[in-house]
Parts: structure tokens; C-alpha cells; sequence
């Protein structure tokens, strides 16, 4: 298992993947029966009577999506997407208090213009899977989860968050001095709507659970300590429709957003390096950074 993971991730980062479909043969009917898989940052738990799995971010101290933890995601869900008999996800965090802190920003940091081309592909990968997955995915958001860690939490099916208001969700990026891709706020819009997206982008707002639910960006609210098992509820519910029809009927719901991306995903690429890689985009985000490790003292 540790050197498929292992070759898996290195043809991941080498696109060839994708190309070559590699993973889908050698992985085949891992998860088949009850499964346990842990990598450095993620734990992936089948239940093989229920066709559930729960997928357990655990990266401290915030689950960033660096470039190897997406991998290690990406890799995960395909494997899962690849055992027939896994119908459902639920996305969860071991840490207290952090759901996702979204996109790793040192790594997009100081680094080359090669390595930003390299993380944003695999940022679009990661979102392309989880927002295209044939399987019921359920986000049991136990904590607080800005940008990219909104954005996982957007692509699912459903979302069920802690009834904390000392957690919040939403899209700051206009706080970073950077600007969501248009992939992150389609996402949003076809969750929220126009108006209220335009809004939530321009001011970066982070949402209360109370509020998120208002407006729709989550689904349901649930105390710290249920949120997990009320998303087995709410999956069971959507596993009780047959597979087929409910997997067509997203597919042409999300076919146009996602056609988007994959059309100008090598532009969205180079507008991504061309951005981040400007003197004022790097003092900005080195600011938020300092902004972030300076808040603790
Ligand atoms: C027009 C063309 C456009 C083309 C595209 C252009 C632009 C690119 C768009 C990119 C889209 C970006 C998406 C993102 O996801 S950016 C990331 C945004 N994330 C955040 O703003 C979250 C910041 N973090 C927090 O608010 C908090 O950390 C928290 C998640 C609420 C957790 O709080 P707490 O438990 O109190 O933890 P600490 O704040 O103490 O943090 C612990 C350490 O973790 C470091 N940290 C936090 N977040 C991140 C992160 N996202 N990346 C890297 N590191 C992070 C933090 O600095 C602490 O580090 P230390 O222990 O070394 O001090």
C-alpha cells in the first residue's frame, strides 16, 4: 500500500495520471470490504456493509491543502471512487476547532513559477474529483473553514456544520489582497446565488454557522459533538435513491461549471502564476502570513 500511494503520488505530480489512468487497475477493490487507510495526512475508514467511507483530514496544525496534502487527497478519493462497492463519502477533520484552513499559502510563497504551475494544477485536480465524484459526498464541517477549505466543503453534496459561533466559513480571499478564481465563485454562486456571492466575494465575508445557514452555504446545523452522525443521517437519505439516476442528475447540474474549468484550465494556470508571482501578490500574502503567526503573541 505505502509504495502504490508513493508511485500514485509521483505520476500524480507528473500529470501522468490522468494520462495514463495508472491508479485505476492497481487500485481496484482496496476498499472492497470494511478498509482502513492512513496516510501522513488523511484516514480513510469503509464501512463495507453501509458502502460508506469517512475520510478524516488530519494535518495539524490547520489541514492546509499543501500540494502533498491534495495529492494524498486526490489519491484517496479515487481510490474510492474506483471500489464499487463505496457509494458515499463524508469529509470530516481530526483536528478541534479547524475544519480545513483552506490552500497552504507558503505555498504560494517565494517559491518558482514551476511550483505555483505545479500546486494550482493540483488544486484544479482536487476540485475537479471531489466536484465530479460519482459518490453521495457529505462535508461534516466540526470547525472553521475559510477559502479552499469553503470551497471543499461547496463541492459536496450536502454540508452539516458545528453550532459554533466561534466558527466560520466563507470566501476571504479579498482579505489576502487575492482575488477567488472564477471555479471558486461559480461554485459559490450556484450554492448561494448571484447577489449574495457578489457580496460575500467583494467583502471576503466569513460567515457565522447561523448565518451560513441563512444564506444557504451550509444545509443543516448540528452541536460540535453530532455533526459526524447527523451526516449519516442526511447520507443514508441520499443513498436511498438508486445510484444511476441520482449520479446523472448531478452530472448535468455540475456539467457546465465543471466544462468550464477543464476548457480553460491551462489559462487559469498561467493566470494563476502570472498573478501570484507579482511583487505586490507576494508582500501581500507574506503580510498575511506574519498577520497570522503575530495574532498568537
Ligand atoms: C484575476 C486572476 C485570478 C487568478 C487566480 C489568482 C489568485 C489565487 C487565488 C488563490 C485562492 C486562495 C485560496 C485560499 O485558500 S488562501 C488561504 C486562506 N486561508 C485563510 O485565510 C486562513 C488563515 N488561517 C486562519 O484564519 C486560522 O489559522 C484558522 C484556520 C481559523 C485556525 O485558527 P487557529 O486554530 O487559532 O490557528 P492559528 O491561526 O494559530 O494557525 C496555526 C498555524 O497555522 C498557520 N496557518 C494558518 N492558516 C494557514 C494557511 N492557510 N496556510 C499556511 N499556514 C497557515 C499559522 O500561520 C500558524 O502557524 P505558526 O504556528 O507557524 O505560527
Amino acid at each position: 500500500m505505502a509504495a502504490l500511494l508513493k508511485r500514485s503520488a509521483s505520476l500524480l505530480r507528473a500529470g501522468a495520471l490522468q494520462k495514463h489512468g495508472v491508479l485505476t487497475k492497481q487500485a481496484l477493490c482496496l476498499f472492497s470490504t470494511n478498509m482502513r487507510m492512513f496516510t501522513n495526512k488523511i484516514s480513510v475508514e469503509m464501512d463495507g456493509t453501509t458502502g460508506v467511507a469517512v475520510l478524516t483530514m488530519k494535518s495539524p496544525p490547520v489541514n492546509s491543502l499543501s500540494l502533498d496534502f491534495l495529492t494524498e487527497f486526490t489519491i484517496s478519493l479515487e481510490k474510492l471512487e474506483m471500489d464499487k462497492a463505496c457509494r458515499g463519502v463524508i469529509l470530516t477533520s481530526a483536528l478541534p476547532r479547524v475544519f480545513s484552513a483552506g490552500l497552504d499559502i507558503t505555498e504560494m510563497c517565494g517559491k518558482s513559477a514551476e511550483h505555483y504551475a505545479a500546486f494550482w494544477r493540483a488544486v484544479q485536480e482536487f476540485w475537479l474529483k471531489l466536484y465530479t465524484s460519482n459518490m453521495v459526498t457529505v462535508a461534516a464541517i466540526n470547525g472553521s473553514c475559510p477559502a479552499g477549505g469553503c470551497l471543499m466543503a461547496l463541492v459536496c453534496d450536502y454540508r452539516v456544520m458545528a453550532d459554533d459561533p466561534k466558527f466560520s466559513i466563507g470566501l476571504n480571499e479579498t482579505k489576502l489582497g487575492i482575488v477567488a478564481p472564477f471555479w471558486f465563485k461559480d461554485t459559490m454562486t450556484n450554492t448561494i446565488g448571484n447577489r449574495e456571492t457578489e457580496k460575500a466575494l467583494q467583502l471576503g465575508y466569513m460567515y457565522s454557522p447561523a448565518d451560513a445557514l441563512k444564506v444557504g452555504l451550509v444545509d443543516q446545523l448540528a452541536s460540535a459533538d453530532k455533526v459526524e452522525t447527523v451526516a449519516s443521517t442526511v447520507m443514508s437519505e441520499w443513498l436511498a435513491i438508486p445510484d444511476h439516476a441520482r449520479h446523472l442528475t448531478k452530472s448535468m447540474m455540475r456539467k457546465p461549471t465543471r466544462d468550464r474549468l477543464v476548457t480553460h484550465r491551462d489559462a487559469d494556470i498561467t493566470s494563476f502564476v502570472n498573478f501570484v508571482t507579482k511583487d505586490s501578490i507576494q508582500k501581500s500574502l507574506q503580510m498575511y502570513l506574519e498577520s497570522l503567526k503575530q495574532r498568537k503573541r
